[in-house]
């Protein structure tokens, strides 16, 4: 099944959390259901916070990166467009709230699911929790905006 970080371009595809293109990164790949957005993520024993419990560095990066796919292919689909076609859209993270509801358990794979909360402009405005076991420990949001050309000067 198409990804929608399988449509990045490979000059935006460097990203610590969603770049196809980083061998070090967690190369996260989500998919569209409907209206949500869902990515699939079982993390290592090396993502420990305390012995059993996953770090919440790591939930804060899959709730940023699950958001910003969600954000990028929410913009080509109101413009009728296919995602990843040129003009690129990119867009990065402007602002990342994360709430940690439960301790996130770790030995199993984890669910992300996103919506879009708000369209206008630039931003996009992105609602997404992390789900073990079907239980919700983490839910966060992530303003992303489009990448201006002057984006690192
Ligand atoms: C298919 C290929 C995909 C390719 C996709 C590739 C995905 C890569 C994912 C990367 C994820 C990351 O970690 S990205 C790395 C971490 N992020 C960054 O380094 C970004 C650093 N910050 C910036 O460059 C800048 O501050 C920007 C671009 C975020 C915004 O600056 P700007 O361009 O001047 O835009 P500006 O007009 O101010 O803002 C645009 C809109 O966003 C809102 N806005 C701006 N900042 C904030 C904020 N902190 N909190 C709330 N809202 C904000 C503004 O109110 C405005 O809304 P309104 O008034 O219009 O309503």
């Amino acid at each position: 099944m198409q990804a929608i970080q399988d449509s990045y371009p490979d000059n935006v595809a460097h990203c610590y959390g969603c770049g196809s293109q980083n061998a070090h990164g967690h190369r996260i790949r989500t998919f569209q259901e409907g209206e949500e957005t869902v990515t699939r993520f079982t993390p290592e024993a090396y993502h420990t916070a305390i012995p059993g419990f996953v770090y919440g560095g790591l939930l804060a990066s899959l709730i940023d990166c699950h958001g910003t796919a969600t954000a990028a292919a929410a913009r080509y689909r109101a413009e009728g467009r296919e995602i990843g076609s040129a003009p690129v859209l990119r867009f990065v993270t402007a602002s990342l709230s994360v709430s940690f509801l439960k301790p996130t358990p770790l030995g199993g794979e984890l669910e992300i699911r996103g919506r879009v909360k708000e369209l206008r402009g630039r931003k996009v405005i992105v609602e997404a929790s992390v789900f073990a076991d079907g239980v919700e420990t983490v839910r966060g949001e992530v303003v992303a905006a489009e990448m201006p050309a002057s984006f690192g000067n």
